[in-house]
């Protein structure tokens, strides 16, 4: 059975964000991700890890103004001290959950040779650093129904940029919901990526709830995935349809299936 972390920027958000941990755990999790930390003391969000026996999948370092529009700063002219800032500060709290994997945001660009050169050179820098810290840094590609004009938009761009980026340690974040949209195909998509594949996202499609909807077959997706050799967490980055816990059914039938 594949791992499950569950994604606490849009699941049990019924709760103030320190509370869903607790929700998390009571629910059968035993890992989290979310988009961002930095509005609590990382010291407050570690007690929360170990008071609740989670482990920190993944975050992801700071993106910008959000509120603004911003939606990354690694390819951003004129933002490399911010860049290179939102990388010291995401490796400090890293560090402090104890988190092997920082996703970093692209932007909000054009593809074009400059933001390209950008891009790599930026990602090189932040996967340098992380590798000290044996911490891997991922790219997402996102479709561009939910982000129009994020620059990485398929995961054949992202692969293309990871082979120039040649960095051991920078991965690519595999979320099915939007590889579905982007390229479809999604497992063969995943079988030629998985040697890049740092970490998976699920969801519904096209709607982004529960995984037991929508038109992917989860159940035959990830039994392919996790043949394929993948053993790291399956992060749940979905609305729910209503009430968190009250849309869980389908990570029971996982268990059932385990035993
Ligand atoms: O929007 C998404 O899919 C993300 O994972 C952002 O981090």
């Amino acid at each position: 059975m594949p791992k499950f972390a569950a994604n606490l920027s849009m699941m049990f958000t019924e709760l103030p964000f320190l509370e869903r941990f607790e929700a998390a755990a009571t629910a059968g999790f035993n890992a989290v991700e979310y988009l961002f930390p930095y509005d609590f003391e990382k010291s407050l969000i570690a007690d929360k890890l170990k008071a609740h026996s989670l482990e920190q999948a993944l975050f992801n370092a700071h993106a910008g103004d959000w509120d603004g529009g911003e939606r990354g700063l690694a390819t951003l002219e004129g933002r490399r001290q911010d860049f290179r800032d939102s990388i010291t500060q995401a490796l400090d709290y890293a560090r402090a959950l104890e988190c092997p994997k920082i996703h970093i945001m692209a932007g909000i660009s054009d593809v074009t040779g400059k933001t390209e050169a950008l891009y790599v050179e930026n990602v090189r820098y932040a996967a340098d650093l992380a590798a000290a810290l044996d911490i891997e840094v991922l790219v997402e590609p996102i479709n561009a129904r939910d982000m129009p004009g994020y620059f990485l938009g398929s995961v054949a761009q992202a692969i293309d940029l990871l082979e120039r980026i040649d960095r051991p340690n920078a991965r690519l974040q595999f979320d099915y919901y939007h590889a579905q949209i982007t390229e479809g195909d999604v497992t063969m998509l995943m079988r030629d990526s998985i040697d890049s594949i740092g970490h998976i996202q699920i969801a519904s499609v096209p709607e982004r709830n529960e995984p037991d909807t929508g038109e992917l077959n989860y159940p035959y997706v990830l039994a392919e995935l996790v043949a394929a050799g993948y053993r790291g967490w399956v992060g749940c980055e979905y609305r729910p349809a209503g009430e968190t816990t009250a849309g869980l059914g389908w990570l029971a039938a996982y268990r059932n299936d385990a035993k």
